[in-house]
């Protein structure tokens, strides 16, 4: 195993600490003047996305301190042992592989001795031939109609990658239409099954663990639904399916096991995407553009194994994060897809990247001394230029960003595309440059407006600039594209988990309230005053209570 190593003690982070101590005034825009060719030097092209990261308040000698980081953290280290499936999950004493799923080199992949290649293969080859099935019309429902509906019933990891993928790809869909059932909230459920019929309808019922409340509840709200149609419990085997690691919970659940997608201890809940919990994207998008997915995240996974540090694009972005976090005291990661199909690739990021680095806790048992994962949000632009880039602009705050776009759209109408464009370009442009005192006064000027009332909103109109983004630039959002743009992302993700020390891996802290929910709710199932809890909380049981009645 890789060593644990606390990063303030290296010598790289003093050094850095010295760097910014001399640099903390400096402006992104300056860096442009020093080095006018600094795109070419602040950027790498891997197949068809172009990752500029030049709009950063980094130079030379930041990357290549950040560089000399990375080394004495062990990330060369930590990255192989994450690709030979040594148990880094430690917590959960657990390899992590997900990039075993998606290995297409003929190499086999040793875990305790075994290749675990042959099983991925036999799931990929049944979930092949069932999407197809589903697709071409030969698995029919129990009236021996065709399927026109499928529904994932799953939450977390088991609802956010499949969404945040079949939507970015919708443009590659078939007749099927996919939905996605995730909350524990009636309201999702009902509203789902409102326009469908039993007949056409097929479940996924996707669940790593196969004992999630939410889900489980929602699959038996979905049976109910089924078998009040007049269909025969006999007849569940058409209508449903399971994605899980849990054969004995799906078998309890009623599901065939036939028909259960297996994948295995060593898939995170939110890196499954690439297991079998991809089965709706397959039905969405069929089987050889899901295969397309892999094999653009494969790629990108052999770049981030094999790739000199300072063109690796994970572990630029991963270090340049650090850099804003741990230096800037930047809080949060802004992601914005200038794509309306990835409407669902922030989100999807939440989860990845918060369950995975928000922790305290380091891989020495100690409480860390530093702040770990961001907060990561997002939407797509130009959405959140009309809501919330204000701040961005002028807030107190530095936010860094991810400026990503096709530059083909699915979708070329008319001008949308180059407009849509021109804002993603030059929302990057001014976060960097942002605008002095004397351009707003000419400008003003130039319109006209009186001496007067320039110097009256003049500090208004100013914007500081030096806010900083970096640009994915793809040329099309296709599936291969696509899965190797994710992958970037969660290998980011690891390599910051690897400097911070801490396991990027396990998710103990969505427990707790799992826990108490239980506990609450069998008080809610009776009309009793509640005062086991403190008083707040109390309070609220019993206003509920009361106002249910
Ligand atoms: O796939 P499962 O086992 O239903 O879990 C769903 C999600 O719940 C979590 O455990 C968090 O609550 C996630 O890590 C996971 O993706």
């Amino acid at each position: 195993m890789f060593p644990a190593i606390n990063f303030t003690t290296t010598t790289a982070y003093k050094k850095l600490q010295a760097h910014f101590g001399f640099h903390k005034e400096r402006s992104i825009k300056s860096l442009f003047e020093t080095d006018p060719d600094r795109a070419i030097h602040f950027g790498v092209v891997f197949n068809e996305i172009y990752f500029d990261f030049a709009k950063n308040n980094v130079d030379n000698e930041t990357i290549a301190l950040l560089l000399s980081l990375a080394k004495e953290c062990k990330v060369a280290e930590a990255i192989e042992a994450m690709f030979a499936a040594e148990k880094i999950n430690a917590t959960e004493d657990r390899a992590v592989l997900h990039t075993a799923l998606r290995n297409k080199s003929n190499n086999p992949v040793l875990l305790d001795g075994k290749d675990v290649m042959p099983e991925i293969k036999a799931v990929q080859g049944k979930m092949k031939s069932f999407s197809n099935a589903v697709i071409n019309g030969e698995h029919k429902g129990y009236t021996n109609k065709n399927i026109t509906d499928v529904v994932n019933i799953g939450i977390g990891g088991s609802d956010l990658g499949p969404v945040m993928a079949y939507e970015s790809l919708k443009a590659y869909r078939n007749h099927l239409n996919i939905h996605f059932v995730s909350n524990i909230d009636g309201t999702h459920i009902a509203e789902t099954l409102k326009p469908l019929n039993p007949e056409t309808t097929l479940f996924l019922v996707a669940s790593k663990t196969f004992t999630t409340q939410e889900t489980m509840t929602n699959a038996n709200t979905a049976r109910n639904w089924f078998l009040k149609s007049g269909a025969k419990e006999t007849d569940i085997a058409k209508h449903f399916a399971a994605l899980s690691t849990n054969k004995e919970g799906v078998t309890k659940f009623g599901i065939d096991p036939n028909n259960m997608f297996v994948f295995w201890d060593w898939v995170g809940g939110r890196y499954s995407l690439w297991s079998a919990i991809g089965l709706s994207i397959c039905l969405g998008i069929g089987y050889d553009n899901y295969d397309q997915l892999l094999q653009g995240a494969y790629e990108t996974d052999v770049h981030f194994r094999n790739t000199a540090f300072d063109k690796n694009i994970p572990v630029l972005q991963a270090l340049i994060g650090f850099w804003y976090m741990q230096f800037y005291g930047a809080a949060t990661h802004a992601i914005f897809p200038y794509d309306q199909y990835m409407h669902r690739f922030a989100a999807y990021f939440q989860q990845a990247d918060m369950e995975s680095n928000g922790k305290h806790m380091d891989r020495n048992g100690a409480s860390v001394t530093y702040n770990t994962g961001p907060v990561i949000w997002g939407e797509p632009g130009t959405n959140g230029q009309h809501a919330f880039y204000q701040l961005i602009h002028q807030g107190t705050r530095l936010i860094p960003c991810d400026f990503i776009a096709p530059a083909i759209s699915h979708n070329p109408i008319g001008q949308h595309h180059p407009i849509l464009l021109s804002n993603f370009f030059a929302q990057t442009e001014a976060l960097m440059n942002g605008k002095t005192a004397e351009q707003v006064s000419k400008e003003m000027m130039d319109d006209g407006v009186s001496e007067t009332d320039i110097k009256k909103v003049l500090p208004y109109r100013t914007f500081e600039g030096n806010r900083p983004t970096n640009s994915f630039l793809l040329k099309k959002i296709t599936p291969k594209n696509l899965g190797s743009l994710i992958a970037l992302y969660e290998h980011k993700i690891f390599v910051q988990g690897i400097i911070w020390n801490i396991y990027s891996f396990d998710q103990w802290g969505v427990e707790l309230g799992k826990q108490l929910a239980k506990a609450i709710l069998p008080e809610l199932e009776n009309e009793k005053e509640i005062d086991t809890h403190d008083s707040s909380t109390n309070a609220l049981i019993n206003k509920y209570k009361d106002w249910r009645k």
